[in-house]
């Protein structure tokens, strides 16, 4: 602990309302206080000369009032001007209280602090702070730059000074730096309170840029500190559940496993039989599974997810498989249903668009234990779905869910805790998996079924739009499918979904001898449902989608995708939907339609996806390209309720962190429970983050 109370109560004048007003900053502790960093800093260390003034500086200046009247106006305003000897500067004050124009007399003398602006015929000054002083007393004038921070409502600057204040100075009273040199990245960083002096009171000639990018090694000092309490956190909450015996042993599936598989149309890859072998392992054991399946698109993830499935029924426990959409939790339920129903096990389906009747009979099966997996959206398990015995959750798409509904899930399995088995497509760099998942065992999935045809990826101006709707014409007359995706475009979706309308329509005047159907996030579950149907049993032949097919749609027979405005997509997105063909034995094709001169970052990307296929290639160059936040999407990154640290610009202390990490929780256990309470707080904090 860095103080005896180190709640935001116990500080002097902290009532209740700011309290709240702090909460809404996400500050709830004093270590909060001093992550909140400052968004610029003001120079108030020494006088400015007012002829030496520029406009558009913020400066301290201080001179005698030589007059000041009110002037009327369509707005009427009090004018104030100073002069300090060296030149003059108008003071001006819109709205002010009735005191302020008696106060302001001439031959007072003024220090005032403000932006500089180029008025008539002289400099001024808007509403600047200001304050009455003896001339020439120099005395108090701060010895630091002061900084300026993010706020809300009510709270003013001074207010989170003086906080910030208190904050640095029971952590030199009280604050402890449990890291010495040998523990960071870099010799010559400063001491954990002294970053914090360099970041919240920097000397006048600190870089200040440096500080406000990250760069400085004070930042960097704290960024690696909280990454560091982050990653233990999950370490040990890893650790803990290994040591738990609170899982089922589900070991008596090995039969039922056998069966699907000798009745599955193919034969599993040799990483599929890896993986399957990791997560049996995982499944045998008392302590829950926490496994990470990684596999890249098409890679043949469900067979996993249903063998899994398999291994706890047969075991007498029930399992549920969570997808983020309607769409992929209506194909899951078409892939297991025809795996397992042949095998006699019964499925829950709990589908958005079933009607009540239907669901209430779903979620009765399931509380009696007759159902032997539930099948549903996220959302759906959110509601009161009472199982039998629950023994494992899958959960498609894992780089969608935060971490809390990573930990929310077992609640629905009572005293005992299901495995978790996750499955993300979006392959993630292993020092970033290894970081942000630390608390999963990761598995890779890194081989494509035999027999898949290869994808050609073109780039090609939306100038040739033409040759483009004649290639789909070609594909089309040859009895192939094809996709034509429309990304966002609109900040809404239901401008995008009328684009995509549109778009619809115009291509059905230029195709009008082909069958078109459309989805798009506005429709109903049932309509999206009926299109995708219509679409996997070729009554549709091109299929007109917003990026809500963007995963896990299987239709082998579509080999040919065009990606509108490809250039605004992410290349992680992009891969994913590249996905969608490619699924068959048949060769493909992916044109990648680009609008206007294309940006430097869009051009790397659109040649990233030209060179190559791999999902792991990809999410590297992405890496490198454009950081993290892009890649995971800024919600992950946001859930991961980092304050300083940013993993695309830190990414460079991540080897670090996992090494003193690991090395801190054998020998140092008394350092990993303070630096986790200090940063990230008791348990239900985790929850938080
Ligand atoms: N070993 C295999 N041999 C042949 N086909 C396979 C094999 N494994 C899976 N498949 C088939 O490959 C297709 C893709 O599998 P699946 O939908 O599980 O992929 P995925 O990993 O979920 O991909 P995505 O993330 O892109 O949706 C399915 O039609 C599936 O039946």
């Amino acid at each position: 602990m860095i103080a005896p109370d180190w709640r935001l109560q116990a500080l002097p004048g902290v009532g209740e309302r700011s309290v709240q007003r702090l909460h809404r900053l996400n500050i709830y502790t004093l270590a909060d206080l001093l992550l909140h960093l400052p968004i610029r800093y003001e120079d108030r260390t020494r006088l400015r000369r007012i002829a030496d003034l520029s406009a558009g500086e913020r400066a301290l200046v201080e001179g005698a009032i030589a007059w000041s009247e009110v002037a009327q106006g369509r707005r009427r305003r009090l004018l104030c001007r100073i002069s300090d000897g060296s030149g003059q500067l108008d003071l001006v004050f819109f709205n002010y209280p009735p005191k302020t124009a008696e106060r302001l007399q001439r031959g007072l003398w003024l220090r005032c602090f403000g932006e500089v602006r180029a008025g008539y015929g002289s400099l001024q000054m808007v509403h600047p702070e200001y304050k009455r002083v003896k001339p020439g007393d120099t005395d108090r004038l701060s010895e630091a730059l002061t900084p300026v921070y993010r706020s809300t409502d009510g709270l003013h600057q001074k207010k989170l000074r003086s906080l910030v204040d208190v904050a640095l100075e029971l952590f030199a009273q009280h604050g402890q730096d449990h890291l010495d040199g040998s523990m960071l990245p870099e010799s010559g960083w400063p001491g954990l309170l002294e970053a914090f002096q360099q970041i919240h009171r920097p000397s006048p000639e600190t870089d200040t840029q440096a500080l406000l990018e990250g760069r400085h090694p004070a930042v960097q000092r704290v960024a690696y500190e909280e990454l560091l309490a982050h990653h233990l956190t999950l370490r040990r909450y890893r650790l803990n559940l290994h040591a738990a015996a609170t899982a089922p042993v589900l070991d008596g599936g090995e039969g039922l496993a056998g069966q699907l598989r000798d009745t599955l149309p193919f034969e599993l890859t040799a990483a599929q039989l890896r993986v399957d072998s990791e997560v049996a392992a995982d499944m045998a054991q008392p302590s829950p599974m926490l496994r990470l399946l990684q596999g890249d698109v098409g890679s043949g993830k469900t067979v996993i997810a249903a063998l899994a499935c398999a291994r706890a029924i047969g075991s007498g426990y029930q399992a549920a498989v969570m997808a983020p959409t309607e769409l992929l939790a209506e194909q899951h339920w078409r892939t297991l249903s025809s795996w397992l129903i042949p095998l006699e096990v019964e499925l829950a389906w709990l589908s958005g668009s079933a009607s009540t009747a239907q669901r209430r009979s779903a979620m009765q099966s399931l509380a009696a234990g007759r159902a032997g997996v539930a099948i549903g959206t996220h959302a759906l398990f959110q509601e009161a779905v009472e199982f039998f015995r629950l023994g494992l959750v899958v959960i498609d798409e894992q780089h969608r869910f935060g971490v809390n509904q990573r930990l929310a899930l077992k609640e629905k399995a009572g005293s005992v805790e299901p495995h978790q088995l996750s499955m993300t497509a979006t392959p993630i760099p292993r020092t970033l998996a290894m970081t942000i998942y630390a608390d999963l065992d990761v598995s890779l999935l890194d081989e494509r079924p035999p027999g898949r045809g290869e994808v050609k990826t073109v780039a090609v101006s939306s100038a040739r739009r033409d040759e483009v709707i004649e290639r789909i014409r070609g594909a089309l007359l040859e009895g192939r499918q094809a996709y034509w995706v429309c990304t966002l475009v609109e900040a809404s979706e239901e401008l995008d979904a009328q684009a995509a309308e549109e778009t619809a329509e115009e291509l059905a005047r230029e195709l009008d001898e082909c069958t078109i159907g459309l989805i798009h996030g506005r429709m109903a579950a049932a309509e999206k449902e009926r299109a995708m149907a219509q679409f996997a049993a070729g009554e549709i032949e091109l299929l007109v989608a917003t990026t809500v097919i963007e995963v896990g749609v299987d239709v082998a027979n579509a080999s040919l995708m065009i990606i509108d405005n490809a250039e605004r997509l992410g290349l992680a997105q992009l891969h994913q939907l590249r996905g969608r063909v490619g699924r068959g034995s048949s060769a493909s094709s992916c044109v990648l339609m680009y609008h206007g001169p294309l940006s430097a970052v869009s051009r790397q990307r659109l040649e990233v996806m030209r060179e190559t296929t791999d999902g792991f290639v990809i999410a590297e160059r992405d890496l490198q390209i454009r950081g993290p936040g892009e890649f995971l999407g800024s919600r992950q990154t946001g859930d991961l309720g980092l304050k300083v640290a940013d993993l695309s610009r830190d990414k460079a202390l991540l080897d670090t962190v996992q090494r003193v990490a690991g090395r801190l929780l054998t020998e140092q256990p008394d350092v990993v429970e303070a630096l986790i309470e200090r940063w990230i707080g008791e348990a239900q904090r985790y929850g938080q983050v």
